[in-house]
């Protein structure tokens, strides 16, 4: 808090403060962990989307015709295209997750590879859900 940088104490007898992340050095864990909690949020927003979509699809007529215009324009595929990465990159982090339930997967080397794979398998997962889309 701001008050305890103007405390009295010289600084050695001044409780300690809990570190926050400007503290730490960055790790590919630390990075993969926000990214995991953000798309979580993303989540929250892209089902609303897919909601918006279902309602209008069983409405039919105008209403499907407009969401579907919407979805197929630029901007709609983009927004598309980031709800599957956030879909694929919050799975893989929930693998990433099963893994450690098992408990596996703590050694600093092993923690890595998780970080690492799991960004890598977003990746591959959502060029492969949108080639399929693409070529189906
Ligand atoms: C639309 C679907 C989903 C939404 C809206 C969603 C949302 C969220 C949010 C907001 C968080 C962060 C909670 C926090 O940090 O306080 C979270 C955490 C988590 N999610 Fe999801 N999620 C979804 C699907 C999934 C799926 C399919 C999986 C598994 C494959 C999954 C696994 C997890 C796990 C393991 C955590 C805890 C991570 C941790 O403890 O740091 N989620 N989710």
């Amino acid at each position: 808090m701001a008050e305890a940088n103007y405390s009295p104490l010289p600084i050695e007898q001044r409780r300690p403060l809990s570190p926050h992340i400007q503290i730490y050095r960055w790790s590919a864990t630390m990075v993969v962990s926000i990214f995991h909690r953000a798309t979580g949020v993303a989540l929250y927003v892209g089902t609303l989307l897919l909601t918006v979509y279902l309602l209008a699809a069983a409405g039919g007529g105008v209403a499907f015709a407009d969401v579907s215009r919407f979805f197929g324009s630029l901007i709609g595929q983009v927004i598309l295209f980031g709800y599957t990465f956030a879909l694929m990159l919050h799975v893989c982090g929930g693998l990433r997750h099963a893994v450690w339930e098992a408990a596996r997967g703590f050694e600093p080397g092993a923690r890595n590879a998780l970080a690492w794979g799991s960004l890598i398998g977003a990746v591959v997962l959502t060029a492969l859900a949108w080639a399929g889309a693409y070529l189906l």
